[in-house]
């Protein structure tokens, strides 16, 4: 992460504590709230203090453009726990570099966060995953990370965490545990899935064989997130639910050929009897999204009601 960033932190911290009554100047939660999902903001506790703050009024903060991404942070109480939602996340792709798409997750850090709940939608590789399915995050793949586009690079603050962090455990296991109990509960057992999420920069969607290679790779599902926020909050020391919604199915087999339809030559065998696949679009997530948007808050409650106890507190001042 970048050092011009470094001496900021607490300023922005400074700051939105002083718009908070008392009981939200320390989060222990945080919720980042993916595309078309800021509806689970209105899962929090109705009868407490809420606190909406706009990214635009926060200083250092980057402000949201994309379509399905208000732009709010909000501190309330969820299930009595003081938690941060982010309504509305930034992307690599809108321009932003990758520390000032992490600078929120350091800020959370130090607000007081021991545990990050991130959430987003993504296109299904996994053959046997539907638009609608939930997905726990258990592993990423960040196809930009491994190119070079790592939020870590650059000089270490060692206030957060170490040079190399480990990232064998970034999804914590309890709390997929907690994901499943809470599936189990509200009966969401046919459309509950666990995979590996891709993490591409975007902003355009997956070639055939772009989908194909990840698909080889291991991934049950892509987007265009999370990935860097992970690594940060797995730098600083939180622990993280990851919950991918998947909004689309991506299309992977080989681009149909049509040579043989103007040569008359055979159809090329891998090519007879294929499905047609459908092509993607952000309005489309937004609706999947859209259609889900109560059972994922109903979920958001229910593991907030069964989280573990926290991880023993460590200092990042
Ligand atoms: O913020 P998330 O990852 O939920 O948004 C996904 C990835 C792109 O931003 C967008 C594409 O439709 O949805
Ligand atoms: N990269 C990528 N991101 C998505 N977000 C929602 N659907 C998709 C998808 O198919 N691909």
């Amino acid at each position: 992460m970048s050092r011009h960033y470094a001496p900021k932190y607490d300023e922005t911290v400074a700051w939105i504590r002083s718009k908070c009554p008392p009981s939200l100047q320390h989060v222990h939660i945080a919720v980042i709230c993916g595309s078309g999902l800021s509806g689970l903001v209105d899962s929090v506790d109705k009868d407490r203090e809420k606190v909406v703050i706009p990214y635009k009024d926060i200083p250092h903060f980057a402000t949201s453009t994309v379509q399905g991404h208000p732009g709010n942070l909000v501190l309330a109480h969820l299930n009595s726990i003081p938690t941060a939602f982010m309504v509305g996340r930034f992307h690599f792709y809108e321009g932003h570099d990758l520390a000032l798409t992490t600078y929120p997750v350091r800020v959370l850090a130090l607000l007081g966060v021991h545990t990050l709940i991130v959430t987003n939608a993504a296109g299904g590789l996994n053959e046997a995953y539907v638009p609608g399915d939930v997905m726990a995050i258990k592993d990423h793949i960040s196809v930009a990370g491994l190119g070079g586009r790592n939020p870590l690079i650059g000089a270490n603050e060692e206030r957060f965490g170490p040079r190399f962090p480990a990232m064998s455990d970034a999804y914590d296991p309890d709390l997929r545990r907690t994901f499943f109990r809470a599936v189990k509960e509200l009966g969401m057992q046919s459309i509950a899935r666990e995979g590996t999420y891709c993490y591409v920069a975007g902003p355009s969607y997956e070639t055939r064989g772009e989908a194909r290679l990840l698909v080889q790779a291991g991934g049950d599902a892509v987007g265009m997130s999370t990935a860097p926020e992970v690594v940060a909050a797995r730098h600083a020391g939180i622990r993280v639910l990851g919950i991918s919604l998947i909004t689309n199915r991506v299309p992977y087999r080989p681009v149909p050929s049509v040579s043989h339809e103007i040569l008359g030559t055979p159809v090329p065998p891998a090519e007879k009897n294929q499905a047609p696949e459908q092509v993607v679009n952000h309005e489309e997530v937004l609706e999947v999204s859209a259609m889900r948007a109560k059972e994922l808050q109903g979920l958001v409650r229910k593991i907030f009601e069964l989280l573990p106890p926290p991880p023993p507190t460590r200092s990042t001042h």
